[in-house]
């Protein structure tokens, strides 16, 4: 869908931004640039919308050489999100939405209309935020209505430049998080520039991770953690990407345990026999349709009676393919040992941090195993 090949950018004065850079965006996917301030990521951005033009080398969108298409037909196609949302202060969220619309010819009430569902689609209540100012919003918001208004046209490609750089971490990820659910509807085909390893890992379908003008490895968010390829890569990823490795490892049903589980009406004198015959502490409360109630201890079943009168309510869970990373979130939170995983409201089985550990570890190996290509690439560079 977007295919660099051998593309270099000298500037005027000598600086080379990009140097014969070839790499491929397949349709649909997200790849995010990430590497550190002034390694040429916005440069390549930039080529792609020829906001910037290449010293050499062809960059194709569509299979269709972009030199030969007129820029301004070109960027219709491609939406553009900045950091800098750059919104008319005078125009409401509604009108920003539609500008594009209303200058590629629609009538002013349909370009409303799709405006209106636009928000709606990155979060924002039409009827609330739409006749608001952009002066009216928070920094999360007006980033919002940036990428509504760069989906107007449904342009098939969509260029990002640190999108959610200017607001606060926890905003931060609530706006990853609902891209990314957003991303699963749409399927854009994206370039998403980003300084941040984290958000680059979390985001993207494969990683670009940038040297000095250059892609010092081009693949998956597991591989790059995994088995980064040159030491440069090892050192900007870092060493707490075990860490960052939750980030991009789900859970599977194979991760669970199974451990006893209670019904809410059964009596508290068999379910204790149950746990006694398991050599289990506790159980698992289901309700009778199945659905998750909480926990008991089997020492508090010895007070009699029925299961319901005796369980402790545990409402946080995780959905089966959430990241580790989140079921992590929740054991903290709730100071627990464990954390139920649901599939739609079906209880699955509970994660807990021994089986934690065991899924990094596989995830580690399989990359280990399918990425010897980096492996090679490092022991050549330490041999140089
Ligand atoms: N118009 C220009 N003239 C000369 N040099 C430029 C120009 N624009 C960018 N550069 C240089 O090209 C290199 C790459 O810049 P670019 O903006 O692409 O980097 P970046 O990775 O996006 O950085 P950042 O994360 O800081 O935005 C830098 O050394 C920068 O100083």
């Amino acid at each position: 869908m977007i295919r660099f090949e051998q593309v270099t950018k000298r500037y005027p004065d000598g600086t080379t931004a990009v140097d014969g850079l070839s790499f491929e965006v397949a349709e649909g996917e997200l790849v995010t640039l990430v590497g550190p301030s002034g390694c040429g990521k916005t440069t390549t951005m930039m080529m792609v919308n020829r906001l910037i033009e290449p010293t050499s080398g062809r960059i194709f969108v569509n299979d269709e050489d972009i030199a030969a298409v007129d820029p301004v037909r070109l960027r219709r196609r491609i939406g553009y999100v900045i950091q800098q949302v750059g919104l008319f202060p005078h125009r409401t969220i509604l009108d920003n939405t539609a500008t594009v619309l209303t200058l590629v010819g629609w009538k002013k009430a349909k370009a409303r209309a799709r405006a209106a569902e636009l928000l709606d689609l990155v979060g924002l209540d039409p009827a609330t935020y739409g006749p608001r100012y952009p002066d009216q919003l928070s920094g999360g918001q007006r980033q919002r209505v940036g990428v509504a208004r760069a989906l107007a046209a449904d342009p098939p490609v969509l260029l990002m430049d640190e999108p959610f750089g200017a607001v606060d971490p926890v905003v931060r990820e609530q706006l990853q998080d609902e891209f990314l659910r957003m991303q699963e509807a749409v399927r854009k085909t994206v370039l998403l520039v980003t300084h941040d390893i984290e958000e680059a890992v979390r985001l993207g379908d494969r990683i670009a991770v940038y040297g000095q003008g250059r892609i010092e490895q081009f693949d998956t968010p597991g591989a790059v953690l995994g088995t980064p390829a040159t030491p440069y890569v090892a050192d900007f990823v870092g060493a707490d990407r075990g860490l960052k490795r939750l980030s991009v490892t789900t859970i599977e049903a194979d991760d669970l345990e199974q451990p006893p589980i209670a019904r809410l009406d059964e009596s508290a004198w068999r379910a204790a026999e149950r746990l006694r015959a398991e050599g289990a502490r506790w159980a698992v409360v289901l309700d009778a349709d199945g659905d998750l109630h909480g926990w008991v201890g089997r020492h508090e079943l010895g007070a009699g009676g029925r299961v319901r009168d005796l369980a402790h309510r545990m409402n946080s869970w995780v959905p089966v393919g959430a990241p580790l990373k989140q079921a992590f979130g929740v054991m903290l939170q709730h100071d627990a040992g464990w954390v139920a995983v649901l599939d739609g409201a079906r209880f699955l089985g509970v994660l807990t941090p021994a089986k934690l550990h065991e899924a990094l570890r596989r995830s580690v190996d399989a990359d280990a195993r399918g990425v010897s290509r980096g492996q090679v690439d490092f022991d050549s560079v330490a041999d140089a």
